[in-house]
């Protein structure tokens, strides 16, 4: 088997839409890498830049450690399958996974023995003699996977392969599909939009957004440590908590001040050097556990909602802390719309002001104007281009085990793991504090 890596790898469509934009990675042999991203990311592109489907703008993919860009997509030898399976209707399912033998320079003796080795290796052997529009969703995509691999190919390209099957087909399909990669030692690139996707079946991650690549590695890694705000928001189930906070900084006393509650930390360590900093804190549900008394970093609201999922429940609390809005914030445009309220007010006169007319304060009430600071001097902002409605307060999702459930407008007390909590500036970089 080969490996397959690209090498800043970029392709500009003729409309000018930066599709790929300088990726770089090496899938090594055998390995099971993972294209994860948000619909438009590039993934599908990058696909058809390593099958040949399409010409680079610029870089290079290399097979094996050989550059193929001239080479044509037949002899890369690499087999794609696609989300809609293509079968040919008036084939049979044996037929069907035999084609690329007939079609291709092989002797037609020895193609039934080696469609019955891949049947049975996809489960299909049952369906030979079938037609296609007799199967499943689930049983089409095993034979297009058949079909794809009957040619021995040297790597597998799949493009979201699963992405038109049922909930439980897919969960059944994917720990088949995984397997049988794993089975072949065929070097697997697999494009998804879909996490529980990217985190069961993955050796490796490769986070992609807007053509560019922003973390690649192993499924733990990239979810745990993840590099950027994006990466963060993107991977958690249910989704991660982002909210807006400012560091305080004391000589060796750091506040994550949240505007209507603070975490203290045991000491500032890292942050030293970030006082007064606009941050987004991330808080996956797994970083917060529900506490009858608080001994430690502590978030506090009221039940707002509780999402009874049989064995859990996901209960939202108000905790009077504002959101980073996941379209509207530094998550899509870096840098651009959050004004740095942090130390000092903008100058009378200055565009912004109307931007902090409209801000929530920390645990706003009748008598507070809407421009109080906390104790720290910090107020978050929220984006007047972004809504005409009044600011919505977060909601923290809290994962609470059944049978006890709390009950909407009970007082609830949550723990914080200091080490899961996640910090970045306003660029979407991470801090890291420990
Ligand atoms: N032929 C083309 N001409 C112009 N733009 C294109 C072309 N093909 C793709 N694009 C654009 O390139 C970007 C990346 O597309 P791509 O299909 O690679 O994304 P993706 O991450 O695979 O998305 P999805 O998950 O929806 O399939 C998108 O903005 C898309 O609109």
């Amino acid at each position: 088997m080969v490996a397959i890596a690209v090498d800043r790898l970029t392709k500009v469509f003729p409309d000018g839409t930066v599709a790929v934009d300088g990726v770089s990675f090496e899938a090594a042999s055998g390995e099971f890498l993972v294209l994860l991203g948000p619909t438009g990311c590039g993934k599908s592109t990058i696909l058809r830049l390593v099958a040949g489907l399409e010409q680079e703008t610029s870089g290079h993919v290399l097979i094996d450690g050989r550059v193929v860009d001239e080479m044509s997509a037949r002899d890369r030898k690499v087999a794609m399958v696609f989300q809609d399976y293509a079968l040919y209707p008036h084939l049979t399912v044996a037929q069907n996974i035999g084609f690329p033998l007939r079609v291709g320079h092989h002797a037609v003796a020895g193609v039934d023995a080696r469609v019955a080795k891949v049947a049975e290796h996809l489960g299909v052997t049952d369906l030979l003699h079938r037609l296609p529009g007799h199967l499943s969703g689930g049983q089409r995509q095993r034979v297009a996977m058949a079909r794809a691999i009957v040619r021995e190919p040297q790597a597998f390209l799949l493009d979201e392969p699963l992405s038109n099957l049922d909930a439980g087909l897919r969960a059944e399909l994917r720990t088949d599909v995984a397997a049988l990669a794993r089975r072949l030692a065929v070097t697997t690139l697999y494009v998804t939009h879909d996490q529980t996707e990217a985190m069961t079946m993955a050796d490796r991650v490769a986070v992609l957004r807007r053509g560019v690549l922003q973390q690649i590695g192993p499924p733990a890694e990239v979810y745990g440590d993840p590099a950027t705000l994006f990466v963060a928001a993107f991977l958690g189930t249910p989704r991660t908590n982002l909210l807006q906070g400012a560091i305080y900084v004391d000589g060796d006393r750091a506040v994550i001040d949240l505007g209507s509650q603070v975490l203290e930390l045991p000491s500032a360590g890292a942050l030293a050097g970030h006082h007064n900093d606009r941050v987004t804190v991330a808080v996956r549900a797994d970083a917060l556990r529900p506490v009858a008394e608080a001994d430690g970093p502590a978030l506090r609201g009221s039940v707002r909602l509780v999402e009874n999922l049989g064995h859990e429940a996901l209960v939202h609390l108000d905790t009077g802390i504002v959101p980073t809005p996941l379209a509207d914030s530094q998550l899509e445009h870096p840098d651009t719309h959050l004004v740095d309220a942090v130390g000092e007010d903008p100058p009378p006169g200055h565009p912004f002001r109307q931007a902090l007319a409209r801000m929530m304060p920390h645990g706003r009430t009748e008598s507070q104007p809407a421009t109080a600071r906390t104790e720290y001097g910090f107020y978050p902002v929220y984006d007047p281009e972004s809504s005409d409605q009044p600011p919505v307060l977060s909601d923290v999702v809290v994962r609470v085990p059944a049978p006890v459930l709390p009950r909407r407008g009970d007082s609830m007390t949550v723990a914080v793991e200091l080490d899961k909590l996640l910090l970045f500036d306003r660029s979407g970089a991470r801090i890291r504090f420990s």
